[in-house]
């Protein structure tokens, strides 16, 4: 008889949780409704259209400041287990600090949390994902270390005002892209350009004040809420050009020490601090550009202490992937910066499927090579994948090249879990509705959600990927002949 190998069809173990991602700049609209203060992307898009690839804005985004309830209704009918969202810092607290509450702020966030419970869905909730509130970029932003007492002030009134209710926290989205986009290469809000110094700046601050809302929780919430803290980094996959050269291996390695282990070595190692190559790497060549000390500011054996440890998961955010190798002289980077300081020169393969968004191209296999390495690397945390989605610019609603995405990676999920046997235990898709994608504005879609952004009340449509994602929710598995009724079946073949 012939027998025929049907691949083991792997499916997600019991308890492994979905969900969908979104944050509150990118939906919530209503910038200056509902006494919210300004912050630093309503500063930015209002007075910098030429940085938004089609001059758009926040300010009315998918108005789901005044939608709570159809979009848990939305998530109910994904039959999702948890929604990750962010609160807006300004919509609490409209100048950042601790001393004026906005309650209509609160009031709209305790309607969110409460429908969510209602509809058994575990709220998943971002303290900062990139709307900063302005007064504080005007005190310097997150290069000024007072910003992390600051910060901590924010989280003790989150876990006093909704602790209660949410036991999952992240106090960071990808603090990479905030610092060094934000305050390195102009490529995100507030946009400075201060290569090399403001990225390391900021990201001194934020650890510091990641570590210390951590070490609140546990000293004034945690007897009484027994919730957890973790963070959100985000991660590209870096793979030698040439597995076989040491050179490339190094270069890879570089990369990701400068990218993650920026951040995942304070909080997920053993020995705590910066990565080594980096502390050595950033003093060399801030010698040799002539700075008195290491651009790279250094932590207290105090800081480092209350930073190791600080996170009960590890958030990871996973889009796309890249080969690196050595730079041929980096006389051509700029100097000083944090690209020089890594001296590799990263790129991605012809032959990866691209998508709508420039630096988004497709790479299942990256995923599980990445959450092997993150469990060698750091003492085999719980991971959580926070976002992972696909981008297109059609918005069409048969979004097959969006499925294809999904049930690609999270083949490679399956894999590592069962092969690899990484400890991951959930998966958040990026995102639920199409949103304002930052600086390119709403010309790059991720959601499985269509939002008709002409449409003055926003309306939310369901693509094919959101019945295939609620389908893999359903049956716990992946199934490449699932075709949603009303939909044509997608062309697997070419
Ligand atoms: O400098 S430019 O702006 O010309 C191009 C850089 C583009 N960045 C690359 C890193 N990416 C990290 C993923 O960013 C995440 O993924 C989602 C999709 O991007 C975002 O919507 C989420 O808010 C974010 O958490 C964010 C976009």
């Amino acid at each position: 008889t012939l027998l025929f190998c049907v691949k083991a069809q792997y499916e997600f173990p019991t308890g492994f949780e979905f969900g969908v991602a979104t944050a509150s700049y990118q939906i919530e609209g209503a910038w200056n409704d509902g006494g919210k203060g300004e912050n630093i992307w309503d500063r930015m898009t209002h007075e910098r259209p030429d940085l938004i690839e089609d001059g758009s804005t926040g300010d009315d985004a998918c108005r789901s400041y005044y939608k709570t309830e159809e979009d848990v209704r939305l998530l109910t009918d994904l039959g999702v287990d948890f929604y990750r969202f962010s609160i807006s810092w300004s919509r609490i607290l409209p100048n950042g600090h601790a001393n004026q509450i906005n309650q209509e702020g609160i009031d709209y966030y305790n309607e969110l949390i409460n429908r969510l419970i209602a509809a058994e869905i575990t709220p998943f909730v971002t303290m900062f994902h990139w709307d900063l509130p302005q007064p504080l970029q005007e005190i310097g932003g997150w290069p000024n270390p007072f910003v992390a007492d600051i910060f901590v002030d924010y989280a003790n009134i989150l876990y006093k005002e909704f602790g209660d209710r949410v036991t999952n926290w992240i106090t960071f989205n990808e603090p990479a892209v905030v610092c060094e986009q934000g305050y390195s290469t102009a490529g995100k809000a507030p946009a400075y350009t201060q290569e090399g110094i403001g990225g390391y700046l900021c990201a001194h601050t934020l650890l510091i004040a990641h570590g210390k809302a951590y070490r609140l929780y546990y000293r004034d919430y945690f007897e009484e809420q027994r919730g957890r803290v973790g963070i959100t980094l985000d991660s590209w996959m870096y793979m030698p050009e040439d597995e076989e050269s040491q050179e490339d291996q190094d270069a890879a390695e570089r990369a990701f020490q400068f990218f993650l282990g920026w951040y995942a070595n304070p909080i997920f190692s053993e020995e705590g601090d910066y990565p080594e190559v980096m502390k050595s790497r950033i003093e060399a060549q801030s010698q040799e550009e002539g700075f008195r000390s290491s651009r790279l500011p250094s932590f207290t054996d105090e800081e480092i202490e209350i930073i190791k440890g600080s996170a009960d998961f590890f958030g990871l955010n996973h889009y796309t992937s890249e080969y690196c190798t050595t730079v041929t002289g980096t006389e051509d980077l700029p100097r000083p910066s944090h690209s020089a300081d890594i001296d590799a020169f990263c790129y991605q393969s012809p032959d990866w499927e691209s998508s709508g968004s420039s630096w988004l191209k497709v790479y299942p296999e990256g995923l599980r090579k990445l959450l092997v390495w993150i469990k060698q690397r750091y003492i085999n945390p719980e991971i959580m994948i926070t976002e992972n989605g696909f981008s297109d610019r059609t918005g069409t609603l048969a979004d097959c090249r969006r499925v294809n995405y999904f049930n690609s990676y999270l083949e490679q999920v399956l894999l590592a879990i069962h092969e690899d046997e990484v400890n991951v235990t959930r998966y958040a898709a990026w995102s639920l509705m199409d949103n304002f994608e930052w600086r390119q504005g709403y010309t790059e879609r991720f959601g499985i959600h269509y939002v008709d952004f002409d449409d003055d009340d926003k309306p939310r449509t369901p693509k094919m990927s959101a019945f295939v994602f609620k389908n893999i929710i359903q049956t716990g598995g992946i199934d490449w002949d699932y075709t949603p009724e009303a939909f044509p079946p997608c062309d697997w073949d070419n």
